[in-house]
């Protein structure tokens, strides 16, 4: 016993030892370290341990049973008078019932002996008893075409198989139930092992070499849709998972090179899925691409990503509402370092848990949405409830300055030459040219607003996102969407737009319905890089859902691209 003790004791201090060494990591900002921190924090770690002590402690003390048939004595109880109208609970029978299928010893099934003499070259199988539940298997199987033998494709992480430990990807299955599988194709195999009640029973040929794989820790946030029940390559549908765009998936077996085993996040659930890897989903994104018409193709691709739904720049920039009828259609251009087309191109990016250290610059705050929606009304509110905490960037402009306007404070008013340049340079996270004069946002703005300490807070066109979306600039990228139809006419009857032809006039019926198509277009191509959503129904609510957003930003752990934390060259 003092040995046992000895033994917990020193197991204990491996574990404060390691929480201590992960408590630094994380004070260091380590990838992964929080995770493996909450893991020895997790109380079914500590339930395990307290588990595995008490094994420890019968396993010294062979304790027997002190009745076989427990559960009768509790139905005798329900039935005396004393206990008349009380019922067990269901559970409580379950456990009973459990405790008396081991005291009797009931381990289904009995297995037949094994033969004494086996032949020289038998080759060593294994038997193997699995429960059924109402989980699938959670193992893929494949058929070798020339020998017609079965074999285990892959066992999926966390299911049943892969909890039993006995099944291997390689393993090759010489029966089920009892009935040889050699020559089967494999949708018969499957329906051999579906027939069957209880218990399956597999004779395999373990694989010889199991391969080690060091499997890394990988968290990605998915750029595109995917749909195991709409994809004819996945070896098995039912053992797919489905994804949205901006979905977190934590890949927990790249083993395949083609298809990886995931869990979306947050996850309840032990068991993985399937997923085309970077790979296959690039490929058939390529296939897609070529098999498409052309018009048809950039309206239902999900990939088409460098498709601009709305072509300008805004009010608060250039300070005059553009139109997608204006005579003079402003163009407008993004800042897009050659890491931003990697990022685009990629159907996942990779993701790292990030929280701002109380110390480091606050995030940059872009808000966007579709033109007339309220985003200049958010940013202004905002900024006018605390100027002391918020601020805007000041734009650069070639145009000249209008009597009461001053350089520095509404504009930074610059030649031609030296907005070229800045161009040139990449200095700017978004311009545009309007009415012969060239308009901008320069990173520069950005910097100098979070560098005074304050939150810096921005609008932008849907395609400056990615150049905000850098290791310098951290943005959090807030969507501002209209609301339903009806609301849309209830909540702005008393409010104007500014158009090209007309300053403030009443919003009319095909402003919103412009304002809607706009906003479908841009979560169809852009949704996966929100950080938040805001639909600006009553003014006074999204204000504090903006405040909300802010402070998540600034103050919480968030899903961030790894490149911000690992910085390439290119970022
Ligand atoms: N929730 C709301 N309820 C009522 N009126 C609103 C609401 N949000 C914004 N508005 C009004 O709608 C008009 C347009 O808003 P705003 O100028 O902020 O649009 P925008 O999204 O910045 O578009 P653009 O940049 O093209 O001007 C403004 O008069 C604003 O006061």
């Amino acid at each position: 016993m003092r040995i046992m003790q000895k033994n917990i004791e020193k197991l204990n201090n491996i574990l404060t030892d390691v929480i201590e060494e992960v408590r630094q990591s994380v004070s260091q900002d380590i990838d992964g370290a929080e995770v493996l921190h909450s893991l020895l924090n997790a109380p079914w770690l500590q339930s395990l341990l307290k588990v595995y002590e008490c094994l420890q402690r019968y396993l010294r003390d062979s304790p027997a049973p002190a009745l076989d048939y427990a559960s009768g004595l509790s139905l005798s109880v329900v039935n005396s008078p004393a206990g008349h109208g009380s019922k067990p609970r269901f559970y409580f029978q379950a456990l009973l019932s459990a405790h008396d299928t081991v005291a009797q010893k009931d381990y289904e099934p009995i297995l037949p002996p094994m033969p004494d003499e086996l032949p020289d070259d038998e080759e060593a199988t294994r038997i193997v008893c699995l429960v059924k539940n109402k989980q699938p298997l959670g193992a893929t199987i494949k058929r070798n075409e020339i020998t017609g033998e079965i074999f285990i494709a892959r066992v999926i992480h966390g299911g049943l198989a892969d909890r039993s430990g006995l099944l291997h990807a390689g393993d090759r299955i010489i029966e089920v139930n009892g009935f040889p599988v050699d020559g089967l194709e494999p949708e018969q195999v499957i329906q051999v092992q579906a027939r069957s009640q209880g218990t399956i029973m597999f004779k395999v040929v373990p694989i010889t070499e199991r391969p080690v794989h060091n499997q890394t820790m990988l968290y990605v946030r998915a750029m595109a849709d995917y749909s195991p029940q709409q994809d004819p390559t996945i070896p098995c549908a039912d053992a797919g998972m489905s994804f949205r765009k901006g979905d977190v998936l934590e890949i927990v077996d790249q083993t395949d090179a083609l298809w990886w085993q995931a869990k979306k996040l947050p996850s309840n659930t032990a068991c993985a899925g399937l997923i085309p890897s970077t790979n296959l989903l690039k490929r058939k994104q390529r296939e897609f691409w070529w098999s498409q018409p052309y018009q048809k193709t950039l309206k239902s691709f999900t990939m088409s990503l460098f498709f601009s739904p709305s072509v300008g720049f805004r009010r608060s920039m250039r300070l005059c509402r553009r139109r997608s009828h204006s005579t003079t259609q402003p163009s407008c251009h993004t800042r897009c370092p050659s890491s931003c087309y990697s990022a685009l191109n990629s159907p996942y990016e990779e993701v790292v848990r990030y929280q701002r250290h109380p110390e480091d610059a606050h995030r940059l705050i872009a808000l966007l949405g579709p033109s007339g929606v309220g985003v200049n009304e958010l940013r202004r509110r905002l900024v006018e409830m605390n100027p002391n905490i918020f601020q805007g960037a000041i734009p650069y402009t070639t145009r000249a300055p209008r009597g009461y306007e001053e350089s520095g404070r509404e504009y930074f008013f610059t030649s031609r030459e030296v907005f070229d340049n800045m161009v040139y340079n990449n200095r700017f996270v978004e311009y545009g040219e309007y009415k012969g004069n060239l308009y901008g946002t320069s990173i520069e703005s950005v910097r100098d607003v979070l560098d005074s300490g304050k939150i810096c807070v921005i609008d932008i066109e849907p395609n400056a996102i990615q150049a905000v979306r850098t290791h310098e600039l951290r943005a959090y990228v807030v969507y501002v969407k209209p609301p339903a139809l009806e609301r849309l006419r209830e909540t702005r009857q008393d409010s104007f737009i500014t158009t090209n032809y007309y300053v403030n006039r009443p919003f009319k019926d095909e402003d919103f319905q412009e304002m809607e198509e706009a906003a479908r277009k841009i979560e169809s191509h852009y949704s996966q890089f929100f950080d938040y959503v805001i639909v600006n129904d009553e003014l006074q609510d999204s204000c504090v859902q903006l405040l909300t957003a802010v402070r998540k930003a600034q103050d919480e752990p968030q899903w961030v691209p790894a490149s911000w934390i690992r910085p390439t060259a290119e970022s």
